[in-house]
């Protein structure tokens, strides 16, 4: 990723995005939760198991179990069977060469056997076990203690965000509750007289808003706490107003609009006069004018206004910090190459963040298609992509067949 051909006057994307991540901190608050509560909340303190799971050697299958030794000899085998062992019933006697018990899944191995023949391959004739077929090697059909998981190993770091079947992991370990950090509380507001909300009426030269509804939607999936202050006039004291009560009530500030060098873009003039602006004009497209800063109790992410700049720098540069925030370590995007099947337009300069759609064909090679129109108003270039086409700064014009590289989005974008 190189940092030489930015155009002038713009942060290269790289280095906006680690002055981000420098400035924002993890959280000190953490929270005492039960696991039923904790989908997509994120560890403050480590998981070490404290037992073996499975916690016993036991059978994987119904069926007999005994020691291999019983079968060395392979002519006319019948094993006596002395006991049974069920899951939650464990045969607490012990068995001797040429005896057998019967065993269920999941039940206990005693400890005098050491494998188990699943009960489809064996016949009881006259009260002693015989085999249809043998089991060919000692440990057949039995699930080790610890197999899963060890006595004191760390199941989960700090930071790690826990999912559906993190959940199920914590329960099979007997853990009740979790130390999780405290949930990032957000204000979201829009800026632009020409905002209307869905259900008013459009009067000439208005549109309706969409940035404040995608972004709150999107911030559901990070499992922050919202507070939406609605749409905002392009006027500097209401902003003012505004900015003043989100820095009161909320870890971070997030605005959409304004932040261009229109007459009426006032966000940084205030960020300015109320905290301290970061960096402000990063060379990625879209998303230029992007603004990062801090207010006195909060950190401030400008958006620009247009409703695709305003998404995909929330995607790519909002989202990790609040991640950070949350306690969770950055993770750098994935990508691969793919061929683009279209021609797509760059100039050098800045960094394209450009909407496509990925799939493998059916040699197994991974193709990408634009979504279209890639103007930062079009939302439905973004709405249709499942991934975006990343092109460094110096890059020009793709032709069609190239090779590209692709970060398919995360979970939390789609
Ligand atoms: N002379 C220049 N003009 C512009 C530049 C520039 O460098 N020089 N940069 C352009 C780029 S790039 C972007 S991106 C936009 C960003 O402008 P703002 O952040 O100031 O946004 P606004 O002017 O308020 O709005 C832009 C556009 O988006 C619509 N919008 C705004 N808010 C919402 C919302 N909540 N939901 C849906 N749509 C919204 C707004 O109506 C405008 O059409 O500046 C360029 N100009
Ligand atoms: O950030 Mo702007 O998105 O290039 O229109």
């Amino acid at each position: 990723m190189s940092d030489c051909c930015s155009a002038p006057g713009l942060m290269p994307f790289e280095t906006a995005l680690n002055q981000l991540l420098a400035n924002v901190q993890a959280p000190k608050k953490i929270q005492l939760i039960a696991i039923e509560d904790c989908l997509d909340r994120v560890l403050a303190s480590a998981i070490v198991s404290p037992i073996f799971v499975p916690p016993n050697d036991n059978s994987a299958m119904d069926g007999y179990a005994f020691s291999f030794a019983s079968i060395n000899d392979t002519e006319n085998i019948a094993l006596d069977i002395v006991g049974r062992s069920f899951a939650g019933e464990p045969f607490t006697g012990k068995t001797e060469l040429g005896q057998c018990i019967r065993i269920m899944t999941g039940a206990k191995m005693p400890d005098c056997c050491d494998t188990v023949v699943m009960q489809e391959n064996t016949k009881v004739v006259d009260g002693k076990l015989t085999f249809t077929k043998l089991p060919t090697e000692r440990f057949s059909n039995v699930r080790n203690k610890g197999e899963d998981i060890s006595c004191g190993q760390t199941v989960f770091k700090q930071g790690h965000k826990l999912a559906a079947i993190d959940i199920g992991l914590l329960a099979s370990l007997g853990v009740a509750n979790v130390e999780v950090y405290a949930p990032v509380t957000v204000a979201l507001l829009s800026t632009g007289d020409e905002l209307r909300t869905p259900g008013e009426r459009l009067g000439d030269g208005d549109i309706f808003e969409s940035n404040r509804f995608a972004l709150n939607a999107l911030l559901q999936r990070l499992n922050v706490n919202v507070i939406d202050l609605g749409i905002i006039r392009d006027d500097k004291q209401a902003i003012r107003e505004a900015f003043i009560r989100a820095d009161k009530e909320a870890d971070v500030v997030i605005s959409s609009g304004g932040v261009s060098v229109g007459e009426a873009d006032y966000t940084k003039d205030i960020l300015t006069e109320l905290g301290e602006i970061g960096f402000w004009k990063i060379a990625m497209k879209p998303g230029k004018p992007f603004a990062f800063g801090k207010l006195p109790n909060s950190i401030f992410f400008g958006l620009p206004g247009n409703p695709v700049s305003a998404l995909v720098t929330f995607y790519k540069l909002a989202i990790p910090g609040i991640e950070k925030m949350q306690g969770m370590p950055f993770k750098p995007a994935a990508k691969f190459s793919a061929i683009s099947t279209t021609k797509l337009k760059k100039s050098p300069g800045r960094m394209d963040f450009q909407r496509a759609v990925v799939s493998y064909d059916e040699q197994g090679v991974a193709r990408v298609t634009s979504t279209g129109t890639q103007g930062s108003g079009v939302l439905t270039s973004l709405g249709k992509a499942n991934c975006f086409i990343v092109l460094d700064s110096e890059q020009g014009s793709v032709a069609e067949g190239e090779k590209v590289f692709v970060e398919p989005f995360a979970f939390a974008f789609q």
